[in-house]
């Protein structure tokens, strides 16, 4: 599949292409674009002036009737090739996911024993078990064990992953398959509504729609065309004053090369282009809104533990705090762990097992287990005796244990801060009113983080790490990650408002998440980049998922949103300059044999008013397949300041838009005028 992302056209792509290019003539689908819609009139009026000469007393001008109609007919296939070839890559690729997405069969639940049943037939809720070497039959949630997963079929990964009930791995989808060990699945999609199957939908872009930014260029593009509509409407009076005679086809001729077909013809595959790149990445964004904004984004918050840092945030030490010895804490961090599914709760009862530490595990029979909450930022059980256990961020265990009338070891502060300089995470035990002591969570910061974040600060954007960690801990990982900003023992919702705090500054703001309690913020931000590993709530919430579930490629995503926004603004720079470039070459030309004093204003000495304006006709069409590998690749982006860029931008693409017509069309009306 892999593979298959990074082959750029094969012959099957180009040779379907070429096919539909046809069949995208039918006006119904080419009056979405009105810039083309009007090249496909004026190019009909021509074919019916070419075939019935007489009955527009057009018999002498057969020939150049029936050059101007093929010209104006290869204008249309040729920006109908370049948006079917934009689209012919999503199209293979969906192919591939169709077939990786064939029905399997699944072991429902049901009642006490399993049934099996074809997974087309599971709904929302259906609960089922996947065995080592069986297909995950529907995008679901762990609820209970542990197994490797291949992922391949989705991610083009061939290394297996790790999937676990609880916490932030938890979420399976259907179309992979269990290598080892054995899982119980909750179905969290009905059919037809999975993971691959919105996939499919988007890279077939069937639900492709025109972003904010396409449609206002649209209207622009709309505008001029119906400006020199007016233009050449009005301009046969005026030239019959002049004694020249303008024929239809010559009228529609020049109308073509002055409205904007350049652009008009590249647009939509610029779009799709840029989505598609998206995906190359490995990167699934539900619209090209989304990677549009990722262009203009000012500020980008992410989330420490999984996203700075590995994520695996693992107990590596006790350190008693008070009277309290370390056998007594390691017992009570091991009881308050016995329930806690998550990555951090399973890795005390790891540590223990691995030190070989000893702890009362029938203490726990028949407890109440707390889970961890982000709110709470502890965890714990309640045991029969009446004993509250708990385990959970210093602050928040400090106040737990003054409420219930404990008092605060003195060396806690001290030892805690230690840990969290380190850039750990301390995690305080107690039991009702009496602290034990801290676990030491171990956490790396993932290399290559600061060079990356030197990236984003060239690129002007703002980075802003958030995390439920003490500030400490924070203040270290930021240091040592080189973020520019921090937040800790930030709740969901501080996340939800540092992001409308930005957007209220009228900042565009992107953030990635793996866990369901940054689906709120995920939803909020402009661009929301969910890990493929993390919950169906992030990935529900975000606008992309990112299927390698690396956090850092935000930056690739605001690299290739950058570089759409340029593809267009480029290609539209150059597209209006040409059209000028083209007006000059025409109009002297054209009125050149009836006002001799219009002879100065024919700078490119063409050789005739017919072979004028094939010139400039040929020259609009062919410059569509010249410019579809850019539209396709997009302008490469350099991290510069916006206004540096602009500058460099609208010489090389304004100036150049001038000059080239004049050449291409000169040469052009060289060989022209041997055979007119
Ligand atoms: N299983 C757990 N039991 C008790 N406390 C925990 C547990 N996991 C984490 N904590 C505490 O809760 C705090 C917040 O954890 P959480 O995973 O919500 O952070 P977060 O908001 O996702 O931020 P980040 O992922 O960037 O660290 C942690 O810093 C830790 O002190
Ligand atoms: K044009
Ligand atoms: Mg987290």
């Amino acid at each position: 599949m892999n593979e298959q992302r990074k082959a750029l056209l094969t012959p099957a792509i180009i040779k379907n292409a070429a096919i539909d290019s046809f069949k995208k003539l039918n006006p119904m689908s080419m009056i979405k674009n009105p810039v083309m819609f009007v090249v496909e009139a004026g190019t009909f009026v021509v074919l019916m002036m070419t075939i019935f000469p007489d009955y527009f007393e057009a018999r002498g001008q057969f020939g150049f009737n029936l050059t101007v109609f093929l010209i104006l007919l290869f204008t249309l296939l040729f920006a109908n090739f370049a948006e079917a070839l934009a689209e012919g890559r999503g199209k293979a690729q969906a192919d591939t996911l169709k077939k990786s997405k064939g029905e399997m069969m699944a072991n429902k639940i049901v009642g006490s024993g399993i049934k099996v049943v074809p997974s087309t037939e599971l709904r929302k809720g259906d609960v089922v078990v996947v065995a080592s070497g069986e297909w995950i039959p529907g995008d679901g949630e762990i609820v209970e064990g542990l197994a490797s997963v291949d992922e391949s079929a989705i991610t083009g990964e061939s290394a297996p992953v790790i999937k676990e009930a609880g916490g932030d791995f938890s979420s399976v989808t259907g179309g992979t398959r269990v290598v080892s060990d054995r899982i119980v699945v909750r179905i969290t999609s009905d059919p037809g509504e999975s993971f691959i199957d919105r996939m499919i939908s988007l890279v077939e872009g069937a639900k492709r729609q025109k972003t904010p930014n396409e449609l206002a260029l649209n209207t622009l593009l709309t505008s001029l065309t119906l400006i020199f509509f007016i233009v050449i409407v009005t301009l046969p009076p005026i030239a019959s004053y002049a004694g020249v005679d303008l024929e239809v086809p010559v009228l529609i001729a020049l109308l073509v090369c002055l409205i904007p077909t350049t652009i008009g013809g590249l647009l939509s595959a610029i779009g799709i282009a840029g989505m598609d790149r998206v995906t190359q990445f490995n990167v699934i964004a539900t619209s090209g809104k989304a990677v549009e904004a990722a262009g203009d984004i000012n500020t980008m918050i992410l989330d420490k533990t999984g996203t700075i840092t590995y994520g695996n945030r693992m107990a590596s030490a006790f350190i008693p705090v008070g009277d309290a010895t370390e056998s007594e804490l390691a017992g009570w961090a091991a009881i308050s762990s016995l329930l806690d599914e998550t990555p951090e709760g399973r890795s005390v009862l790891e540590y223990m097992r691995n030190t070989g530490g000893q702890y009362s595990a029938e203490l726990g029979e028949d407890a109440v287990f707390i889970p961890f909450q982000a709110e709470t930022r502890m965890s714990g059980m309640d045991l029969v005796d009446g004993r509250k256990v708990r385990k959970g961020a210093v602050d928040s265990v400090k106040k737990w244990v003054t409420a219930s009338g404990g008092t605060i070891p003195k060396d806690l502060e001290e030892k805690g801060n230690a840990i969290a300089s380190k850039g750990g995470t301390p995690l305080a035990v107690a039991v009702d009113g009496r602290v034990y002591g801290l676990i030491y969570l171990k956490d790396t910061v993932k290399p290559g983080m600061r060079e990356r974040f030197e990236q984003l600060r060239q690129m002007g954007i703002k980075t802003i790490m958030c995390t439920g960690d003490n500030p400490l801990t924070a203040a270290t990982i930021a240091l040592e990650a080189g973020v520019d900003d921090f937040i800790a023992e930030s709740t969901p919702e501080d996340k939800i408002a540092v992001i409308r705090r930005e957007q209220e500054q009228g900042k565009l703001v992107a953030m990635t998440g793996d866990g369901t309690n940054d689906a709120p913020a995920l939803a909020q931000a402009d661009v929301g980049l969910a890990m493929n590993s993390g919950t169906a709530a992030a990935k529900e919430a975000a606008n992309m998922v990112d299927l390698d579930s690396d956090p850092s490629k935000l930056i690739e995503v605001v690299t290739i949103g950058k570089g759409l926004l340029m593809t267009r603004g480029a290609l539209t720079t150059f597209s209006i300059a040409n059209d000028i470039a083209k007006y000059f070459a025409i109009i002297p030309a054209m009125f050149m044999l009836a006002i001799p004093e219009m002879g100065v204003l024919n700078v490119m000495n063409l050789g005739s008013p017919a072979s004028a304006i094939l010139s400039a006709l040929l020259f609009n069409a062919i410059i569509i397949p010249l410019l579809i590998p850019l539209a396709m690749r997009g302008v490469r982006y350099q991290p510069m300041s916006a206004s540096k860029l602009l500058g460099r931008n609208m010489f090389l693409y304004g100036l150049g838009g001038v000059i080239v017509p004049f050449i291409g069309i000169k040469a052009i009306d060289m060989i022209v005028q041997l055979w007119v």
